[in-house]
């Protein structure tokens, strides 16, 4: 474990120096890993996983699009795809990664196949944390362990198969055996994180809900929709309102902050906007401060989990979230979005 100095506050943070790729296969040598659920996080871990050279298999719901995705993404039925029973029959280490939604509803399916000594294994802190709606109360004698990514699943497979990784949290709730602790972090290696920040189930469901919530989707999404709106009123174009509001954000001013912090992006834009953005900072801080205290207060008391599991447990709810979705896409901001897409600059070749 590396002490590391996060702004004056040290942590502990296992790194894959300590514990490299030939350690987490020691450790997971006779496991057999059964991700459980295909959509987003499973194909990201699974390709992982299985590139790593781990023994992985997949459980996933037959004559659906995410059982088609498995058989392209090189998962052969009866070999190494499996109905979701069959799967958690087989696997030793049961990756739920379902919808916290259908995580509820196969429950029964899951837990009658946790027999003594096999893990089970989570990559959010939801059915745990909020067990009195979720009913997911794992049986004594397995161990329950949890890898986070920092980050969507596509992200984790596209910065892996290009060298990288994204790293994430890892925490036990339940240690039967004795090993959770060193299978929770192979996990983390295996998936492809090079450094693994430990936190608690409840720490991670309470800072990932607000976080998706907040500052990484819904007030992101929100504070465009403001702003673009506001130019649109005064009387500015689509094109100026969207590339002032977001084009140049993705495409430039974002991509400096992730490069070397909030000051070197300001630093490398006019004194005319620094001085403007740091006068104004403060007021969208405090502005904001409010809505964020609320989240927090609506994810700590079990109301955004109430609500995720009651429309998550809707019939057709996938339908209505893609109409929702759609309705995103076809408003003018986005639409707009499309066609300034396309006429992103390339460099022209020159010839020789
Ligand atoms: N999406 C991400 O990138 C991401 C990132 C970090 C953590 N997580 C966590 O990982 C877990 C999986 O998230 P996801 O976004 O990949 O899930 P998802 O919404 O994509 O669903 C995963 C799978 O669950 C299956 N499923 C859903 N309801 C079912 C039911 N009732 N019966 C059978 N199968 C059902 C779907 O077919 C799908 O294959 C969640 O706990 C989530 O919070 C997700
Ligand atoms: C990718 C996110 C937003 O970090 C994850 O938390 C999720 O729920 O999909
Ligand atoms: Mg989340
Ligand atoms: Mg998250």
């Amino acid at each position: 474990m590396a002490t590391i100095n996060f702004g004056g506050v040290e942590e502990n943070v296992v790194t894959r120096d300590e514990f490299p790729l030939a350690k987490a296969h020691e450790v997971l040598k006779d496991e057999t890993i059964a991700v459980i659920g295909y959509g987003v996080q499973g194909p990201g871990q699974a390709l992982n996983m299985r590139d790593n050279g781990f023994n992985v298999i997949v459980g996933q719901r037959k004559d659906s699009a995410s059982w088609e995705k498995a058989v392209s993404d090189g998962w052969v039925e009866g070999e190494t795809l499996f109905s979701i029973e069959e799967a958690a029959d087989r696997g030793t280490i049961i990756c739920n990664l379902l919808s916290d939604a259908g995580q509820i509803a196969l429950w029964p399916t899951l837990k009658e196949r946790l027999t003594a000594g096999k893990t089970l294994y989570f990559s959010h802190g939801f059915g745990i944390t909020f067990s009195d709606q979720t009913n997911i109360i794992p049986p004594a004698d397995v161990d329950v362990i949890l890898v986070a990514p920092k980050g969507s699943g596509t992200s984790l497979r596209r910065l892996f198969l290009a060298g990288g990784g994204l790293n994430s949290s890892f925490a036990i709730f339940q240690d039967a055996t004795g090993k959770a602790y060193e299978k929770a972090v192979a996990m983390g290696i295996g998936v492809g994180s090079g450094y693994l920040f430990q936190t608690d189930f409840k720490k991670e469901v309470y800072s990932d809900l607000t976080g998706e919530r907040g500052v990484l989707m819904g007030a992101l999404a929100g504070i465009i929709e403001a702003q673009y709106q506001v130019l649109r009123q005064r009387g500015h174009s689509p094109s100026e309102a969207f590339n002032e509001t977001v084009e140049e954000l993705t495409q430039s001013l974002v991509p400096l902050v992730g490069e070397n912090g909030m000051d070197w992006m300001f630093s490398n834009c006019s004194v005319t906007a620094q001085r403007g953005a740091l006068d104004w900072k403060g007021r969208f801080r405090d502005a904001t401060l409010p809505v964020l205290n609320e989240l927090y207060d609506s994810v700590a008391s079990g109301e955004e989990a109430r609500r995720t599991i009651e429309r998550g447990s809707t019939p057709g709810y996938r339908k209505e979230l893609e109409a929702e979705l759609k309705e995103v896409r076809d408003s003018e901001l986005w639409q707009t979005g499309a066609t300034v897409r396309q006429l992103r600059s390339k460099t022209e070749n020159v010839e020789a």
